[in-house]
Order: C-alpha cells, then sequence, then structure tokens
C-alpha cells in the first residue's frame, strides 16, 4: 500500500513539504487549506511535474477533511507566522485555535495518524495536538530540532569552510530562544568544535542559531523561513516511513511528546509556574556555573558513548520562567 501523507495548510511551508515528498517518492499526498481552490491549483500544478521530476504520487488538493482519511502521516502547517519583531509566542492565541480545530478535523477521519506539528509557537502546539487527539505522545512530534540541528550545522561549517555534510551538530530544548546547542557534541568528521574554534567563535554561532529564524524573520519582512523548515519535516517523514534509525531521525523525534508545563496555562492566567533561576544558556567552554544546557549535554553525551537513546531530557527554559520536559 502507498503511503498517504496529508499536509494541512497549503502556505510556503506546507507547499515545500507537498513538493518535497512528492519528489522523494515518498508516498500520496493531500493538500489541504481554509482557501477554497488554492490547494487544488497547487496541487495541479505539483502534479504536472511528476512526469519532469519522475515521481508517481497522487497529489490531490481540497478543503474537505472527508479527502484526508486514512492518512499515515499529517503534518500540521496551519497558522499565522510571525512578523518581524514578533515573537513566536504572540503566536499562540490565534495559532491555538486552528491547531486545535485542525486535529479535532483530522481526528474524525484518521484512526492512528502520527502527526508533525510546525505550527508555532511550536512546543505549546505540540502540547496541544498531543492533547486534543488523544494519540499516544509517541505518534505527536514536533518539528524543530531538525531544523535547529541543520541551522547550527550549516552556521559551523560556513565558519570553517568546510562540507556542511561533515558536521553533525545537535540542538535540543524547545524551538526558542531558550533551545540549547550543544558544542562538545557538534563535530566535524567526528572531531568536536571545542576543539576546532575558539570560545567566542562558538558563542557567536550557538547564539545565531537560536535567533537563526529570526534572522530570516527580519529579512523576509513578509513571512518565516519554510525552504529549510520544508526540508526538515519530510527529513523526518522519510526517516518514520522507512525506519530509517538514523541520529538525524533523533533529533526530530526528541521533540516528541513534549510537555509544556505552564505555557498555555500562563496564557490562561493565575497558574502555578514553576520557576529556575538557573541560566539555560549553553556553556559550551565550561565556567563552574551548572546549567540546564550543561547538565543535557552531559546526560546526552553519556548516552551516546553508551549508545543508549536518551529516554528523557530536560531542559530549562528561563526565558519564559518555564521548565520543558522533552521527552524522546
Ligand atoms: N516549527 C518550525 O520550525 C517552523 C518553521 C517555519 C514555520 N513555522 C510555522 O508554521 C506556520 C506556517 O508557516 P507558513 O510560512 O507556511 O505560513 P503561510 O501563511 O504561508 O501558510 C499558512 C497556511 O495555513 C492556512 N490556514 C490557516 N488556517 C487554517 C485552517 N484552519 N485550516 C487549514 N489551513 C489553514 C492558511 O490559509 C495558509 O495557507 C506558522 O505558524 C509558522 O510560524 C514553524
Ligand atoms: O522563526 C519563525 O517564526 C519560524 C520558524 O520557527 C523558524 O525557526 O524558522
Amino acid at each position: 500500500m502507498r503511503k498517504k501523507i496529508t499536509v494541512v495548510g497549503a502556505g510556503q511551508v506546507g507547499t515545500t513539504v507537498a513538493q518535497l515528498t512528492a519528489f522523494k517518492n515518498l508516498g500520496d499526498v493531500v493538500l489541504i487549506d481554509i482557501v477554497e481552490g488554492m490547494p487544488q491549483g497547487k496541487a495541479l500544478d505539483l502534479q504536472q511535474s511528476g512526469c519532469l521530476q519522475v515521481f508517481d504520487s497522487l497529489i490531490v488538493g481540497t478543503n474537505d477533511y472527508k479527502d484526508t482519511a486514512d492518512s499515515d502521516i499529517v503534518v500540521i502547517t496551519a497558522g499565522v507566522p510571525r512578523k518581524p519583531g514578533q515573537d513566536r509566542a504572540d503566536l499562540l492565541k490565534i495559532n491555538a485555535g486552528i491547531v486545535k480545530n485542525v486535529t479535532e478535523q483530522i481526528m474524525k477521519y484518521s484512526k492512528n495518524p502520527i502527526i508533525i506539528v510546525v505550527s508555532n509557537p511550536l512546543d505549546a502546539m505540540v502540547y496541544l495536538a498531543k492533547e486534543v487527539s488523544g494519540l499516544p505522545r509517541e505518534r505527536v512530534m514536533g518539528m524543530a530540532g531538525v531544523l535547529d540541528s541543520a541551522r547550527f550545522r550549516t552556521f559551523v561549517a560556513l565558519e570553517l569552510n568546510c562540507s556542511m555534510v561533515d558536521v553533525d551538530a545537535m540542538v535540543l530544548g524547545g524551538h526558542g530562544d531558550s533551545m540549547v546547542p550543544m558544542p562538545r557534541y557538534t563535530t566535524v568528521s567526528g572531531i568536536s568544535i571545542t576543539n576546532l574554534m575558539k570560545p567566542d567563535q562558538i558563542e557567536r554561532l550557538v547564539n545565531r542559531t537560536r535567533k537563526g529564524g529570526a534572522e530570516i524573520v527580519g529579512l523576509l519582512k513578509n513571512g518565516s523561513a519554510f525552504l529549510a523548515p520544508g526540508a526538515s519535516v519530510v527529513k523526518m517523514v522519510e526517516a518514520i516511513l522507512q525506519d530509517k534509525k538514523t541520529h538525524s531521525a533523533l533529533h526530530g523525534l526528541s521533540q516528541r511528546g513534549i510537555q509544556l508545563e505552564g505555557h498555555l496555562l500562563r496564557r490562561a492566567g493565575g497558574a502555578r509556574l514553576q520557576r529556575h533561576h538557573q541560566d539555560h544558556r549553553a556553556r559550551p567552554h565550561g565556567g563552574r556555573k551548572r546549567n540546564a544546557g550543561h547538565l543535557g549535554e552531559r546526560r546526552a553525551g553519556h548516552h551516546r558513548r553508551s549508545g543508549r537513546v536518551p529516554r528523557q531530557e530536560s531542559v530549562t527554559a528561563t526565558a519564559h520562567g518555564l521548565r520543558i520536559v522533552t521527552v524522546s
């Protein structure tokens, strides 16, 4: 049976996901949006590239959730992107309504899909989709780890003037300024960048990675990144459908089942939040202060050496005074 991949939201990210999914022949694609005619037009356009790009995936554009029935994977990109000067969290109210509605519609027609959430603020939207769908946590995940790691890899490769393919990077934590790039476990052909770069160089790249999305929003002025995000989603789709067991799948799946304590509650008001006073920043070159980035790095390092995939990583995001628990 051919796999069925539904992409909700036929905007910038959704269209890129549909196109790359088809180009890689990963299965049939359903592209759904609330705007009438638009997903149909894009689907037809994409279908007509099949004989040129050599794929035989069937591409359906629709506004009707019946067409999404029995999807194996559903990618949720529906929602508003941020504008320059906005934080991802500013999208929470509007996108929470959209993601809730989309998840309810999806679950009417697909019993046991794997959901990959893209809409921002990512961690909160993953949590919402998991709660609304009622699916087990391993079937609801967000796309961010793959993208954030790809950005770190790119910046390292550009800095060292080496091939991006030789760079392996790890970024843990939520998709925001509190993300934790891990320099000691970021390598070029197996050599840690802490042996290849000066501390201030690394700090610059870590900060650029954390602000990677905002940098592109500032340049585009009307919308946010979509090419690397689309490619990141398709990397995850491919890893899942082909059970690739690659570490880049781990990056993606490390976002799986994120439980974001307090983010939604904080907006709802009145919730008691866990506040942590530790500095959340990763400290690539040590220092006496133990912080969340360091602890996360250590734990991940231990698991890497022992060959085990970390079952659970805790990362403290002091930016919002919240505790994010990432379960993989
Ligand atoms: N997780 C990440 O790393 C990452 C990366 C890039 C973008 N994003 C987020 O993904 C979202 C989409 O970004 P984009 O650039 O594709 O935006 P876009 O505006 O180009 O596309 C969004 C699409 O969603 C559609 N939509 C809105 N409400 C809908 C609904 N109820 N049902 C179906 N479709 C609906 C819109 O009509 C539009 O076509 C944004 O929230 C953005 O912040 C996240
Ligand atoms: O920055 C954004 O708002 C979009 C996305 O989260 C990204 O990191 O590119």
